[in-house]
């Protein structure tokens, strides 16, 4: 399997006060990229934020900003984020069916990475054409909670998605989110699962550097198995 480990902390659990100092302590502390919750309080029953405050971030790190569009209408999204810095830009596949082909290219257009996030709920085979099309997304998000919070508990049923993703495509980037951590990440990893987001088990933590290695080796030893 060649697709590398990316550790992702979730800035949902960080003190969105000392945003910048936050995301310098993750990246310190080994994460490999910063999750970036974006939520419009429609899609989700909570609101957080949204380009203003990537583009505030944005010049004070290098670091890839992996968001995530928790929001009813992600199109509107694309250009203020697109000159606000994000990297990766995740929609919704329950929100996309109409126009995902145009929202994969206008993303790739702004220079950003398109990804499709699916809810718990959602079957696996809704996001097959959209990796399947001549303009694919290049990161497939499977939630293992309910998208809006942090702190709720993993899903391990949703597993069963990954695997089946991991079979059908050895070298896409699949991302999980919800409930990861020490006592999560094997059952994630062994199912094939490479970005890894994880907020309270890591800001929770008396060492998150440990909790970030941990999860690393983790997929790494298990993509060695494969
Ligand atoms: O998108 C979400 C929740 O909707 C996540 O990114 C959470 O922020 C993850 O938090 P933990 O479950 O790891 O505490």
């Amino acid at each position: 399997m060649g697709v590398t480990p990316k550790i992702a902390p979730s800035m949902l659990s960080s003190d969105f006060a000392n945003l910048a100092s936050e995301a310098k302590r993750m990246l310190d502390f080994g994460a490999d990229w910063l999750h970036m919750d974006i939520m419009d309080g429609h899609f989700v029953p909570n609101l957080t934020i949204g380009a203003p405050v990537i583009e505030s971030l944005r010049k004070h790190t290098k670091a890839y900003l992996d968001c995530h569009l928790m929001v009813t209408n992600p199109i509107d999204y694309v250009e203020p984020l697109g000159k606000a810095g994000a990297s990766g830009f995740t929609f919704h596949v329950e929100v996309s069916k109409e126009n995902w082909q145009e929202l994969i290219q206008k993303i790739k257009l702004k220079g950003m990475r398109p990804g499709v996030a699916l809810k718990p709920g959602t079957p696996i085979e809704e996001v097959y054409p959209l990796i399947n099309s001549e303009n694919p997304v290049e990161m497939v998000l499977v939630m293992t909670v309910e998208p809006g919070f942090g702190g709720q508990k993993f899903m391990p049923e949703m597993m069963e998605k990954v695997r089946m993703l991991r079979n059908k495509y050895p070298s896409l980037d699949i991302e999980v989110d919800g409930g990861l951590g020490p006592s999560t990440i094997d059952v994630a990893a062994s199912a094939g699962a490479n970005c890894i987001v994880a907020g309270s088990s890591v800001f929770g933590a008396p060492e998150p550097a440990a909790v970030i290695s941990l999860m690393r080796k983790s997929v790494l030893e298990n993509q060695e198995k494969c």
